[in-house]
């Protein structure tokens, strides 16, 4: 398959028309899989709501002892003191059971929890950049976030209910039985108007559970949104419109909500309304049998408390269904995100090549490369391009033209649909993507700073990689003395995206990376697009430095930036249509010799697109 057949069947994938329905046995064996290496604990949980319920059903007989054996018999003082210790005891072995088995379970729930979370991050981590192009980012926040949460519910809810509620609605079931068999017959009548009740509230309430969690994430994608866009928002002034919009949705929410909450309720109290009318049943019945001597009193007291029980486990384990359909739509997404294969594939064992950084020589060639986004149209059509070691490139050209593109694919965020792009005359399809990286690097017109401290910002987090390592890289950027004049120097924490920093300061920051990780290949793409002269001619001063003994190619829209480059290339409409110095393409008087004309009428340095 091509990759451009490749992308187009993953769009298809992801349409949400082609969403496939979640299903009962996927999503059971996802979280079978993952509940595995915790058998033990659920085990333990088992085991501990087993006796924990056992020793809760075993109070109401207690009590019926106490009532025929005793009371009836006017009996008291000590039998009845014993009694009752033994009562208080099981009550406090039922506390420990059931606080065991809590623990128990979360312990192993938030454990599979913390596991897909950390699979899905690294999942999406390895994905390819096509993936990013058509996946939103919210959403992939919210697969992190919200799905897994409710996933969570599964194992301290959903599990825990069958579990404890199944057992607990057999052993009533059973004590009902051997206390009166009669009288359990006639309440076991009630089981099918319960199951017609559930039948008919599930679909409704499944509808408002959904309609409330869909709104939800409506709401958190739009305020995540406004975030983000926040000073466009206020540079064009469009903080009511916003908020209208805002409010609209929040009302939305808050209906939703509201029907939920009251279906859920209105579900509850007709079962409680049925436990009720079972309870009068049972005392009716159970209280003729007592006046007509074939009953006895503590039977029926047992009796009693057993039917009031018997309520709590079928209430509860109806409404689990709904908390098992949300887990199903959520694992069908996640599962969506992880069965997705990057397109960009590392390379097999067999067919893989080094790139050693220590041997790294850093030649670039690009032969008869053919890309594009979409199938139907090709970005850089059959593009040559061979560059020395060591060479510094400039690329100009007009909006559109391919720079970035050709940029991309060096980095094989996408890979070519036609021809090769080689790194030391090795295939980079062939290298795996540590290699890669190592070998190339990027800054972007805006770097991307983390939150975290100038030193963690320059490291990246790598803890092999000294402070010292990072001052040295930082003076060698002439970064050192800005750093310096910040509140807390080296430790001062950026805020997220590093705003605090101007996008000079960003940019010097992203050089010091680059010296500190030494890639011999290095990409600047528009990294001085936004500076002003100043800050440029410090960046400038910061390239010079940093592209010594290394392959430089940098995307300009200054001037300044690549007249001094080794060699310009001129790229219009996925072309290169010129090549040479400056003087070279100055006497050309070609496509660059326009846009250096226009760029020297408009007096700016800037070149036009
Ligand atoms: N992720 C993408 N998905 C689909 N099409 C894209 C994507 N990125 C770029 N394109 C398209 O590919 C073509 C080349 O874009 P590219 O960004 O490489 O141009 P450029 O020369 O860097 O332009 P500029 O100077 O404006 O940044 C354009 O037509 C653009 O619309």
């Amino acid at each position: 398959m091509t990759n451009l057949n490749k992308r187009q069947s993953a769009e298809t994938a992801s349409s949400p028309s082609q969403e496939r329905k979640p299903s009962t046995s996927s999503t059971l064996k996802l979280l079978l899989g993952y509940a595995k290496p915790h058998r033990t604990a659920f085990l333990g949980v088992s085991v501990c709501a087993l006796l924990g319920i056992s020793a809760e059903l075993l109070q109401p007989l207690i009590v019926q002892i106490a009532i025929d054996d005793h009371l009836a018999k006017g009996e008291g003082g000590s039998s009845l003191l014993r009694l009752g210790l033994i009562y208080l005891g099981i009550a406090v072995i039922s506390f420990l059971f059931t606080y065991l088995q809590n623990n128990l379970l979360q312990y192993a729930g938030q454990s599979i929890i913390a596991r897909i979370r950390k699979d899905l991050f690294r999942h999406i981590s390895k994905m390819s950049m096509s993936f990013f192009d058509r996946t939103h980012s919210g959403s992939l926040v919210t697969n992190v976030s919200n799905d897994t949460e409710t996933i969570s519910q599964f194992f301290t809810q959903v599990l825990l209910s069958l579990v404890r509620d199944g057992m607990m609605l057999v052993l009533i079931i059973v004590l009902m039985f051997s206390l009166d068999a009669q009288l359990a017959m006639f309440s076991m009548l009630i089981l099918p108007v319960i199951f017609i009740v559930a039948a008919l509230f599930r679909s409704y309430l499944r509808s408002t559970y959904q309609q409330a969690r869909s709104r939800l994430s409506r709401l958190i994608a739009f305020t995540a949104e406004n975030l983000s866009g926040m000073g466009l928002i206020q540079s064009f002034r469009q903080e009511e419109e916003q908020f209208g919009r805002f409010t609209e949705q929040n009302r939305n929410y808050w209906n939703a909500n509201l029907r939920q909450i009251r279906s859920n309720v209105l579900f509850n109290r007709t079962f409680d309304i049925l436990g009720n009318a079972a309870l009068v049943l049972m005392v009716w019945l159970g209280g003729r049998a007592v006046l007509g001597q074939s009953m006895e009193v503590g039977v029926l007291y047992a009796f009693v408390s057993y039917i009031r029980q018997f309520f709590q486990p079928i209430n509860q384990i109806t409404m689990q269904w709904n908390t098992f359909q949300s887990t199903t739509v959520a694992v069908e997404r996640i599962q969506r995100v992880l069965e997705t294969e990057p397109d960009v594939r590392e390379p097999g064992e067999k067919e893989q090549i080094r790139l050693p950084s220590s041997s790294l020589r850093g030649e670039v060639n690009f032969n008869n490369v053919t890309f594009g986004y979409r199938a139907d149209r090709p970005v850089l059509k059959n593009l040559n391009l061979h560059i020395q070691p060591g060479e510094m490139i400039g690329v100009v050209g007009t909006t559109g033209a391919g720079k970035s593109t050709l940029i991309s694919l060096l980095n094989r965020f996408y890979d070519v649909d036609a021809g090769t792009v080689e790194i030391d005359g090795v295939d980079i399809r062939k290298v795996t993507q540590n290699d890669l990286h190592a070998a190339v690097g990027l800054i972007q017109q805006d770097p991307y700073l983390f939150a975290g401290s100038i030193i963690d910002n320059v490291r990246l987090f790598r803890e092999d990689i000294t402070r010292e390592q990072v001052i040295e890289a930082c003076r060698f950027v002439g970064a050192h003395p800005m750093i310096l004049r910040l509140p807390n120097g080296y430790d001062t924490h950026l805020s997220e995206r590093g705003s605090g920093l101007s996008a000079g300061e960003r940019q010097l920051i992203s050089f010091a990376r680059i010296v500190v990780f030494r890639p011999k290949i290095l990409i600047l793409d528009e990294a001085t697009a936004n500076l002003d002269s100043e800050t440029e001619k410090l960046v400038q001063q910061a390239l010079s430095s940093v592209a010594q003994g290394r392959t430089t190619i940098v995307i300009a829209h200054r001037l300044s930036t690549i007249m001094h480059a080794d060699r310009i290339l001129v790229m219009q409409d996925g072309e290169l249509t010129e090549q040479g110095t400056h003087a070279q393409l100055l006497a050309r008087g070609g496509h660059y010799a326009e846009l250096y004309r226009h760029a020297r009428q408009s007096g700016r340095e800037q070149l036009p697109g």
